[in-house]
C-alpha cells in the first residue's frame, strides 16, 4: 500500500516508521528531519528499535492509496488542502482534540477517526523515539461499520501495529478527549509529568475535567459514562506515568498547543456551563499567550 504520513513529527515519524516495515512509506514535514531521513534513514529507538528508509519530503506526492494525518490540530486545515493534490483514497486522522475529522471530509470523500496510544518523541534530525507502546484504534467517525476502516486495520496490523477497527469510533473520540481533557492542561500548568496526577488535588482537578468532558458527551448523544471517562483517564495516567503530555512538551518548548480542539471544543459542545474546561482553557491560553 503506499501511505502518505502528513505531518512527520512526533508521532508521524513513530507510525510512518512502522508502516515502514510493510508498505511504501512517504513521510511528509520540515527540514532538517526530511533531509535527515532522505539521506539516512529514520531511526527508531526506545520501546522499538529498528531503521528504515521511507520516502521523505515537505510536499504531498503524486499520489496515494492512504493518507495518515499527524498534524497538530491546528495545522489540519493545511493538511486538508496539501492532500487534494495526492487523491488518497482514505484519509485517516490520528490526532487528538475534535474536529479534525469534520475539517478533512470537507475536502475528502472517505475520512476515518483514528485515536492512538503510542507515545512518540522526535529526538533529533532523523531519530524517534518511541516512548511508549499502546495501540490505535480507527473506524467512521459516526460509528457503524467500515470496509474502509478494515481495510485500513489490515494494513496497519501488517505492519505490526496493535490496531482494533471500531464500530463505536464517535464514543472512543469522546473518551480520548476526556482523557486529553483532563492530562493535558493539568500537567501542563502545574508542570508535572502524567504521573503526578494519581491522587491529590491534580487528580481532583484532571477528573473534574473528565467527569465534565463526559457530561457534555451525553449531551452530544454519546454514551460515555462518567465513571467509565474516569477510570479510562487514571488508567492512562497509571501506564503513561514517566510521560509528559503534549502540551506540557508544547508549552516547556513555547509551541502552540491543541488546548482549542481539547478543552475548548468541550466547551463549545454544550450551551451548559463547562466551568473546569472553560477555566482550564483560559489558563493555558494565558500561560502561553
Ligand atoms: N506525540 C505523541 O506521542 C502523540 C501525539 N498525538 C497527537 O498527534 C498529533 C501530532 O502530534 P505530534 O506528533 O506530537 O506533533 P509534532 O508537532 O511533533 O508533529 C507535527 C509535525 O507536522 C509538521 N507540519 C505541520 N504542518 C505541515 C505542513 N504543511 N507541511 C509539512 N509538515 C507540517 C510540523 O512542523 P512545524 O511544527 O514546523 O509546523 C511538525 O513537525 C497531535 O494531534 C497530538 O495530540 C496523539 C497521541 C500521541
Ligand atoms: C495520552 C496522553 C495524555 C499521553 O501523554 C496524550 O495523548 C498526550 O500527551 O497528548
Amino acid at each position: 500500500m503506499d501511505v502518505v504520513v502528513f505531518g512527520a513529527g512526533s508521532l508521524g515519524s513513530l507510525v510512518g516508521g512502522l508502516c515502514a516495515r510493510e508498505h511504501d512509506v512517504t513521510l511528509v514535514g520540515r527540514d532538517p528531519h526530511i533531509s535527515a531521513v532522505r539521506e539516512s534513514g529514520l531511526r527508531v529507538t526506545g520501546a522499538v528499535e529498528f531503521t528504515v528508509e521511507p520516502d521523505a519530503r515537505t510536499t504531498v506526492p503524486d499520489r496515494a492509496d492512504l493518507a495518515l494525518v499527524t498534524v497538530k490540530s491546528f495545522d489540519t486545515p493545511t493538511a486538508a488542502r496539501a492532500l487534494t493534490d495526492c487523491a488518497p483514497a482514505v484519509v485517516c486522522s490520528l490526532q487528538n482534540g475534535l474536529g479534525n475529522e469534520e475539517r478533512l471530509a470537507r475536502s475528502h470523500d472517505t475520512v476515518l477517526a483514528g485515536t492512538c496510544t503510542y507515545g512518540a518523541r522526535l529526538d533529533g534530525p532523523g531519530r524517534v523515539a518511541c516512548t511508549g507502546i499502546g495501540e490505535v484504534v480507527v473506524g467512521d467517525p459516526d460509528g457503524g461499520p467500515s470496509a474502509a476502516a478494515e481495510r485500513v486495520g489490515g494494513a496497519l496490523r501488517a505492519a505490526n501495529i496493535d490496531v482494533q477497527v471500531s464500530p463505536r469510533m464517535a464514543r472512543r473520540r469522546w473518551e480520548k478527549l476526556a482523557v486529553n481533557a483532563g492530562i493535558n492542561p493539568v500537567t501542563a500548568l502545574a508542570g508535572v509529568a502524567n504521573g503526578a496526577l494519581a491522587d491529590g488535588p491534580l487528580h481532583g482537578v484532571a477528573t473534574a475535567a473528565a467527569r465534565e468532558t463526559a457530561r457534555v458527551a451525553r449531551e452530544n448523544d454519546i454514551d460515555l459514562d462518567e465513571r467509565d471517562a474516569v477510570a479510562t483517564l487514571e488508567s492512562v495516567v497509571e501506564t503513561t506515568a514517566e510521560n509528559h503530555s503534549s502540551m506540557l512538551q508544547d508549552v516547556r518548548a513555547d509551541n502552540r498547543t491543541e488546548v482549542d480542539a481539547i478543552n475548548g471544543a468541550v466547551v463549545a459542545r454544550t450551551d451548559e456551563p463547562a466551568p473546569v474546561n472553560r477555566t482550564l482553557a483560559r489558563l493555558v491560553r494565558g500561560l502561553t499567550a
